[in-house]
């Protein structure tokens, strides 16, 4: 892939298939979708794209990875971007975008892991049908950070995460087993910066939360050629 927005514009056409392709077997798609520069730069393309108008985003649910715990419309929420970026322009019902809680709904973030955790048993606990995660320099995805208590094994499906190496510092994350059970998983990367994570990540040393991120059918690089010079 050339270049940071191609990864954005072949990763919205690919959801985009994949939703219709998922929708002609199964009545529910329930998609998890990563902050980040790539990320939304992902779901600007979803909703630019011809093919959004072919989609039932009445049977699509819109799920996170993870979550910055600060107040409602602070510019650092993942979802407040994804609501600019793509949410906004789809015909989404809203019961069917599950927002990770943010500081001025919970009075912590062990209660906004809790809630969401609701929301996923409320869902039946479904297998994701894509989780796509960007990749930060340091090889972190969600909000699992590699040599941080957050990157753990086990664990309910949602969790707290504090002292975040990248700011803002608290957090709450999709567990490395809730990540596990979906069927698709999508690393979303570009440029120079990611190389020696991306590297890492795909020769499998799992001190790399990336490494470790792995779908039950698919799991999926999707990386510019700057990001992958280091393979
Ligand atoms: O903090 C986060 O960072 C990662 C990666 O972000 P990027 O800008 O380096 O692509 C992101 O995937 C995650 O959702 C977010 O909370």
């Amino acid at each position: 892939m050339p270049d940071r927005d191609a990864v954005a514009r072949t990763t919205a056409a690919r959801l985009l298939v994949t939703i219709q392709d998922a929708l002609a077997a199964q009545d529910v798609v329930n998609v998890v979708v990563t902050g980040g520069t790539v990320g939304i730069g992902t779901l600007a393309e979803v909703a630019a794209s011809p093919l959004a108008g072919d989609v039932d985003w009445t049977s699509v649910h819109v799920w996170w990875g993870d979550e910055r715990f600060v107040p409602a419309g602070d510019p650092d929420r993942n979802e407040g971007q994804a609501q600019s970026a793509m949410l906004a322009a789809l015909p989404l019902p809203e019961e069917n975008i599950h927002r990770m809680g943010a500081s001025s709904e919970h009075d912590t973030a062990e209660a906004a892991a809790e809630a969401y955790r609701a929301a996923i048993t409320a869902a039946g606990d479904p297998a994701w049908d894509v989780l796509m995660l960007g990749l930060g320099p340091d090889g972190h995805v969600a909000s699992l950070f590699p040599g941080h208590p957050s990157y753990t094994d086990g664990g309910p499906a949602a969790y707290a995460v504090h002292n975040s190496p990248k700011p803002p510092p608290t957090r709450v994350t999709l567990s490395l087993d809730s990540i596990r059970r979906a069927r698709r998983v999508w690393v979303i990367a570009a440029g120079a910066e990611k190389a020696a994570s991306v590297a890492s990540c795909v020769h499998g040393d799992e001190t790399f939360p990336g490494a470790a991120a792995r779908g039950t059918d698919e799991t999926l690089w999707i990386i510019d050629a700057a990001a992958a010079t280091a393979i």
